[in-house]
């Protein structure tokens, strides 16, 4: 994995229709890391035509500043794949995101086509995972590319697809969010939490943050501007863990050569280091991303 994707924050990832016109405006002044400009669930079938085409002119504007723009394509079993596919790697955006990527082979072949289709080297492929069958080789469909950087989960379809029920703390998506993020982290990639549906709820919508920021979850996707600022804290180091990050590299130092020492009575060994390092370099890339905002 580069630098660039391992400290790339993604602490918040807004969906937006793209027929919406209103929403592809909005986006350019919100504070969020990164736009998924939909053409899948979010556009009914009469407006995917032109949706496309606002989704492919707002990758190649330019307007979007220092957030990562995605498009993301409707899935491979349906009528408007080909199109979207070959129109979004024509136009270039940072990636093209992939529903209900179930297997390996079905990586290579989008690869294959984003190739075929002239995408540039900077366009890298999402995949969202989100079936029971993408759950069980998660670890195949993250390690088939490298030019696969990013899963992203899709907890709506994963509990249609169980028949399970939407409920605080997430019990019965436990299993599937878990063998993502190993399956992510064994092979090096970054992985975006699903959405939380209820725009009104921000209590529930903060407390899922938090869940996920503690599974280690590099941010979450989003569907309302409401929800940006409570994503852009939870998964940004909080002061507290910037200064507990200070502190073991001071106590690291100071120990010159030791094996362990402690640090506020803890104990502080060179694995503690490695994270409170990687601690400090999100931080700083946060700051660098939002000076760039200003
Ligand atoms: C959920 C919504 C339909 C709510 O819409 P609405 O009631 O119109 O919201 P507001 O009136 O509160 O909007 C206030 C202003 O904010 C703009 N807005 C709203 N949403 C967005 C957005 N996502 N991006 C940018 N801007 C947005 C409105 O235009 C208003 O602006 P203004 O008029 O200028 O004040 C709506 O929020 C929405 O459509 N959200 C996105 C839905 C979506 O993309 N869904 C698909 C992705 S989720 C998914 O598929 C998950 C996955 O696959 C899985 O399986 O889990
Ligand atoms: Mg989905």
């Amino acid at each position: 994995m580069t630098d660039k994707n391992a400290f790339r924050p993604r602490r918040s990832v807004l969906y937006m229709p793209s027929s919406n016109e209103r929403a592809l405006e909005k986006a350019k002044s919100l504070a969020v890391d990164g736009l998924i400009l939909d053409l899948e669930d979010a556009v009914a079938p009469d407006a995917k035509p032109s949706a496309r085409d606002n989704a492919c002119a707002a990758a190649r504007s330019g307007e979007y500043g220092r957030r990562e723009v995605t498009i993301r394509v409707n899935g491979m079993d349906t009528e408007w794949h080909a199109d979207d596919l070959a129109a979004a790697s024509e136009a270039g955006p940072d990636a093209i995101v992939v529903p209900k990527v179930s297997s390996a082979d079905a990586v290579r072949e989008l690869v294959a086509a984003l190739e075929k289709h002239g995408a540039p080297e900077h366009t890298k492929l999402w995949a969202m995972i989100e079936t029971p069958h993408a759950m069980l080789h998660a670890q195949e469909i993250a390690g088939a590319s490298d030019r696969l950087t990013v899963l992203v989960m899709g907890t709506n379809d994963l509990a249609k697809e169980l028949y399970a029920e939407h409920v605080p703390g997430r019990q019965p998506l436990l299993t599937g969010l878990g063998l993502a993020l190993l399956a992510a982290r064994a092979e090096g990639k970054a992985i975006i939490d699903g959405v939380y549906n209820d725009v009104k709820d921000t209590e529930g919508f903060l407390a899922e943050c938090q869940q996920g920021r503690e599974m280690g979850f590099d941010g979450k996707t989003l569907i309302h501007p409401g929800q940006v600022e409570g994503a852009n804290r939870a998964f940004a180091p909080s002061d507290k863990a910037v200064e507990d990050a200070r502190g073991i590299l001071q106590a690291w130092e100071d120990g010159r050569g030791s094996g362990v020492v402690t640090y506020n009575g803890r104990m502080i060994e060179n694995l503690h280091v490695e994270s409170a390092q990687r601690v400090l370099t999100m931080h700083e890339a946060i700051q660098e991303l939002e000076a760039d905002a200003s």
